[in-house]
């Protein structure tokens, strides 16, 4: 049995818990200063109020001030579930509360600028804690089709874990592992985590679809528009594999779990497809955000905005071939210059 602490008790974070907590481990939950009323909820009825599910017994809730007890000296892995957002807070969390190095396991997707290049979360995190404390962490990260909603009542999922360090994807893989949750190890960190950022940026364009559908009038025999969506699915794999190969990952995550699975997920439900819906109805990503989805965080959208220039840089520089990513370009137009999205069909599927 481990002691696992989750920081972020999100929607992610705390399905996490039934994995864990089904294979006997201790495990404490700590909100962050966004999650009181889930904390206190799961202290007081062990409902998660989100989920809207009812935890496993014997999870410890905790609030983020008492992060330092959470961890106690006896944890042996910390769960990152906050968003990428909350990244910033947790690294600064972890400096001032770890006395010794614990490995880290991220849920968070996304990725950072960095001098140019494009870093992963947990290779940012490993060198902000290093930088900072002068403390070596082990990294890992889980990515792949997984809707959080489903997790917590226990329906079949398959996922991967992948990390630098030797044994620990299959170590963290052995942890978790139960008859409905279907871990398994990568080796690829860079193309994982590329997958696990980007398929939030590509669903925006494939969820355009069925704005587009609904804004047309209805066609004589009511036909929808899920060629349309399937084109721009199969392009945004395409995109993932330059944009993987270029980050030093493999073209089988693109298609396996990570890529091709969780970009599927993504689709169906979520921020960042209805966001392309509204894209779709003809909305501007402005209009958008003061409008319809003032409220959410778009992971996908925000990931293109604080990559935008990098990007570009690199297209420019002809790191990255600027004639594969047409919708990456469109995408980032929309984002960035606040245009209407308009899906460049000619330039579509003309690779090798
Ligand atoms: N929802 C899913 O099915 C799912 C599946 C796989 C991975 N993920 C990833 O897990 C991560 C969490 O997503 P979620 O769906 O649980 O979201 P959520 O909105 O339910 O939870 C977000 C978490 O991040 C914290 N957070 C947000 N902004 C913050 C800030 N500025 N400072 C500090 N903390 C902040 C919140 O308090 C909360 O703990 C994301 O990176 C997401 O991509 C989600």
């Amino acid at each position: 049995m481990a002691v696992i602490t989750i920081l972020g008790a999100g929607v992610m974070g705390s399905a996490m818990v039934l994995p864990a907590r089904d294979k006997g481990h201790e495990v404490r939950l700590v909100g962050t200063h966004l999650d009181q009323a889930i904390i206190d909820s799961v202290t007081r009825t062990g409902r998660h109020p989100r989920l809207n599910v009812k935890l496993p017994d014997g999870v410890k809730a905790f609030t983020h001030s008492d992060f330092g007890k959470a961890l106690g000296d006896d944890t042996d892995l910390i769960l990152l579930g906050v968003s990428s957002a909350g990244v910033g807070w947790a690294i600064d969390r972890l400096c001032e509360t770890l006395k010794k190095p614990v490995p880290v396991m991220m849920i968070t997707k996304g990725l950072m600028p960095k001098d140019g290049a494009i870093l992963t979360l947990p290779d940012f995190v490993q060198a902000e804690v290093k930088r900072r404390t002068g403390m070596a962490l082990d990294l890992a990260a889980v990515g792949g089709p997984c809707i959080a909603g489903e997790l917590a009542v226990r329906r079949q999922t398959g996922v991967v874990i992948t990390s630098r360090t030797a044994g620990l994807a299959a170590k963290l893989c052995a942890w978790l592992e139960t008859d409905y949750y279907h871990p398994r190890v990568s080796d690829d960190m860079a193309g994982v985590e590329l997958c696990a950022a980007f398929k939030n940026f590509f669903a925006i364009s494939v969820g355009w679809a069925a704005g587009q559908h609904e804004k047309a009038p209805p066609s004589e025999n009511n036909a929808f528009n899920f060629n349309a969506a399937s084109v721009i699915f199969d392009q945004a794999i395409a995109e993932m594999m330059v944009l993987a190969r270029y980050m030093g990952g493999t073209e089988k995550s693109v298609w396996g779990m990570p890529g091709a699975g969780d970009l599927y997920v993504t689709c169906q439900a979520g921020r960042n497809s209805r966001l392309g819906r509204q894209l779709g109805l003809g909305l501007s990503y402005a209009e958008v955000k003061a409008g319809p989805m003032k409220d959410d965080t778009i992971e996908g959208a925000e990931l293109g905005i604080a990559l935008a220039a990098t990007l570009k840089q690199l297209m420019a520089a002809g790191k990255l071939a600027a004639a594969e990513l047409p919708v990456t370009a469109a995408l980032l137009q929309a984002l960035t210059a606040n245009d209407k999205l308009i899906m460049p069909w000619g330039k579509l599927h003309r690779y090798a």
